[in-house]
Order: structure tokens, then sequence, then C-alpha cells
């Protein structure tokens, strides 16, 4: 069996982002990523802080290790990272999961296609914007959204665009006019990573909010979208593992 590397286990808690916001769920943080956002609040996945962190797991021992965790109270799993769509085999996780009982999510940025995207039962695709300082990968992102659309998977499949400002809006706009069919989402851009009082970031966050839904509100073409901040930071703040 192939092994995985893992930087965090941990749940149950709420999905707080995106298509299934609210949703009950453990989350598996992978380590590594082919992207460097400015803004990542998940920088330990790739910036070597947390490399005597990552563990080495089958995915028997990935679903022995969440259950330990969450016993029997959870029946689904977000996969995130970094990037996961950099591991291959990563089917093999997806198929454990769903046997034993599971629906499996995944948070991704459009960089990389991987087969074992059919199986996901909810997919997040999450192509970043100016602010973050990636250049989008176009060719990339349509074959991914094209390969999904053929293997009938658009259902299982969000676009989220993460905002920071006003060139960030245009850019969304533009995914948005790009992939119309597809269940579209903005979301509050995190910009005090460092806050370590969650009030302080929710009211700082809460504010970022208003001015996202008054741009989203004003815009011609974002209408068949929905705007979310990220409900962990809201609760938790900057915490990691929730
Ligand atoms: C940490 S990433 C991991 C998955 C994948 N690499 C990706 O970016 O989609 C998970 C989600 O968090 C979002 N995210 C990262 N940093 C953020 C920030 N400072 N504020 C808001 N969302 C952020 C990403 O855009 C992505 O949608
Ligand atoms: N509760 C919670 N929801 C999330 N949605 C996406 C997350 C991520 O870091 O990928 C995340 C996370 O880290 N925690
Ligand atoms: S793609 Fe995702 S994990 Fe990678 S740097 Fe950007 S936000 Fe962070
Ligand atoms: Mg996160």
């Amino acid at each position: 069996m192939n092994k995985f590397p893992v930087l965090e286990i941990f749940g149950p808690t709420i999905q707080g982002e995106g298509m299934v916001v609210g949703r009950k769920t453990m989350f598996v943080r992978t380590a590594g990523c082919d992207y460097s956002c400015s803004w990542c609040d998940s920088k330990f996945t790739w910036d070597g802080s947390a490399k005597q962190e990552i563990v080495r797991m089958t995915a028997d021992e990935i679903l022995a290790k969440l259950t330990e965790t969450g016993g029997d109270k959870f029946d689904h799993v977000t996969i995130s990272g970094g990037n996961p769509a950099l591991l291959k085999n990563l089917n093999e996780l997806i198929d454990v999961l769903h046997d034993s009982g599971n629906e499996v999510a995944l948070e991704t940025q459009g960089s990389r296609w991987q087969d074992w995207f059919i199986s996901i039962d909810d997919l997040t695709i999450s192509p970043k914007p100016p602010s973050s300082g990636m250049i989008t990968n176009w060719k990339s992102l349509d074959h991914i959204i094209g390969t999904l659309r053929e293997s009938n998977r658009l259902k299982n499949t969000s676009l989220k665009v993460v905002i920071f400002n006003d060139e960030d809006i245009k850019y969304a706009e533009k995914v948005h006019e790009r992939y119309p069919d597809i269940s579209f989402f903005l979301q509050v851009g995190n910009d005090d990573l460092e806050e370590n009082k969650a009030t302080n970031l929710a009211n700082h966050l809460l504010e970022k909010y208003e001015w996202l839904i008054d741009k989203v509100v004003a815009s011609t073409k974002l209408n068949h979208v929905r705007v979310l901040p990220q409900v962990h930071a809201l609760v938790w703040g900057n915490k990691r593992g929730v």
C-alpha cells in the first residue's frame, strides 16, 4: 500500500467553507503544495516549518487514526492540504473511506488533474486570484472542468474564489463567465493570520464580509453565486486543527 504525507487529522468539526458549509466532517491535511500563495492560511504544509510533523501513512492507517480521533461521530471526511492533488494514488484512501461508509470531500486549487477526482463526492476547486501572486494555468483548469463535465461530475463540483481586493473581484467574474454552469462561491479573504483573539478576528472578517457582499450585489456578472465567510475563522479564529 502507498504511504501519504499527512500533517493533520482532526475533527469532527464543521466544514467552514463553500459548497457543504456547516457539514459535520473530519479533516485530513496532506503536506506539500505546488503553489505558494502570499496569503496562504496553511503555509506550514509547504514552507518547511512543520516538516518534522509530517507522518507517512497508508490509507488503512489514516482510517484508523480518523476512527481513533472521531469515534463513530462522523460519516464525512474532507481531504485538504497543501495540494492533495499532487498525490497520484490517493484513490486508495478515497476507496477505504467510501468502503467504511464515509462521504469524501476534497479541496484543491485546480492546477493538477487526477483520475480519482471523479470519485469525490464534494469537490472544491479554488483557482487563485491576483492577490495570491499565483498565475492561473487556464489550460489546466479547462482540462479539469472539461473532464469533470464529460464524466457527469459537475453536480459534485464547485468553484471557490477567495477575494482580497477589487482586482480579485474582476478575476472571479472571469472565472464565473468561463464556467457558468458550475456552482460558484466567493469567500472572504483572511488578511490577518497573526491575530490570536478569535473575537477580534471575527469583527474584522465580518467587516470584510460586508464589503464583499456589497461588491457582489453591485456586479452584473456575479448573479448565480454565493458569498460566504470562513465560518471556522469566525468561531475559532486562526487556531489550527479546527
Ligand atoms: C489551505 S487551502 C488547501 C487546498 C488547496 N491548496 C487550495 O488552495 O484550494 C484550502 C482553502 O483555503 C483557502 N484559503 C487559504 N488561505 C486563505 C486566507 N488567508 N483567507 C481565506 N481563504 C484562504 C484556499 O483558497 C482554499 O480554498
Ligand atoms: N473547519 C474548517 N473548515 C475548512 N474548510 C476548508 C479548510 C481547509 O483548510 O482546507 C478548513 C479547515 O481547516 N477547517
Ligand atoms: S494553493 Fe492552497 S495550500 Fe497551496 S499555497 Fe495556495 S492556499 Fe496554500
Ligand atoms: Mg483552512
